[in-house]
């Protein structure tokens, strides 16, 4: 069957005038944000402008949300989409007294996989992560970089069709992140959908579109192609700063601190949204 190009795949993610409030305070307000599907999403923004709190509303987990959060055409965190979508924090979420091995057998398992597939779907995330010859090694004595490589891989095993990282590279070689983010782009080619969040700009720009966030509110939604060409930037992390320092003098000149020239691009309509988000998930 032919492979229908992104502009005719409906929204992995429709996020459609989000606000969060968290201890009292508005981190988002009105975000309109999508993820086609296929695709690998780049969430950049400087620390605290709200990258994990918008990651947390996609999988239903975050609490005192407003607007609508559509995640594979489900109001984000339906019970449905449990199995359908992965989610890796910061924070290593993995046993600490098992095996590598048998962490990701467990979540295998939990995610439904089969016993006598089980074998060959735990190798792959294994290698997939670069964790081959760990397998036996307790993850408590792992390094942080490896233990949060069993995460990720904890999230793969599952197969899930969206994948939402949360800077899933940091403390990782230079040579593992290449790795990596081969893995993420091979699996937007096989039609999973990525968002993942980095502070890393040169391993940025290998995402088919980034999502620049400033003060919980939407900066820029480019190709990373346009984001150098429209700031005239040499290289992507002086692109990127450009573009906060832009929207930092606008914000101070009371506009809404979105840089003109690096407005959402003309992108596939988004689907109709009308589910609302639950205030609290179970993710
Ligand atoms: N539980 C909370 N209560 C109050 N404020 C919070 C809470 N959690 C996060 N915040 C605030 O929300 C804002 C956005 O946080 P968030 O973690 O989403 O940012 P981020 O862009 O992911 O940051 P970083 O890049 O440092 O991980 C920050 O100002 C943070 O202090």
């Amino acid at each position: 069957m032919r492979k229908k190009p992104p502009e005719e795949r409906s929204a992995a993610i429709s996020v459609v005038g989000l606000g969060v409030v968290r201890g009292g305070r508005t981190i988002i307000s009105g975000l309109d944000v999508e993820v086609p599907t296929g695709s690998v999403v780049g969430l950049l923004g400087p620390s605290g402008s709200g990258k994990t709190t918008l990651m947390r509303s996609i999988v239903g987990v975050q609490d005192k949300v407003s607007g609508t959060v559509e995640v594979l055409g489900l109001p984000a965190g339906s019970p449905a989409l449990r199995r359908r979508v992965g989610y890796v924090t910061q924070d290593a979420s993995v046993y600490g007294d098992l095996t590598v091995w048998q962490n990701l057998d467990y979540f295998a398992s939990l995610a439904g996989v089969p016993s006598r597939g089980r074998k060959g779907v735990v190798g792959k995330a294994v290698d997939d992560v670069g964790l081959g010859g760990h397998e036996k090694q307790r993850v408590g004595t792992l390094s942080g970089g490896e233990m949060s490589r069993v995460s990720l891989a904890a999230a793969l095993v599952g197969d899930p069709e969206l994948l939402v990282l949360d800077e899933p590279t940091v403390g990782l070689d230079p040579v593992l992140r290449r790795d990596l983010w081969s893995t993420f782009r091979g699996l937007a080619e096989g039609g999973k959908s990525l968002l993942v969040s980095s502070h890393v700009m040169d391993e940025a720009v290998q995402c088919h579109r980034l999502l620049l966030l400033r003060d919980g509110a939407l900066v820029a939604d480019v190709t990373p192609e346009r984001l150098l060409a429209e700031t005239g930037a040499p290289d992507a992390e002086r692109a990127f700063l450009t573009l906060i320092d832009e929207a930092n003098a606008a914000a101070e000149e009371g506009g809404d601190g979105r840089t003109p020239g690096a407005a959402p691009e003309p992108g596939p309509a988004a689907p109709a949204t009308t589910a609302s988000v639950p205030e609290e998930g179970t993710r």
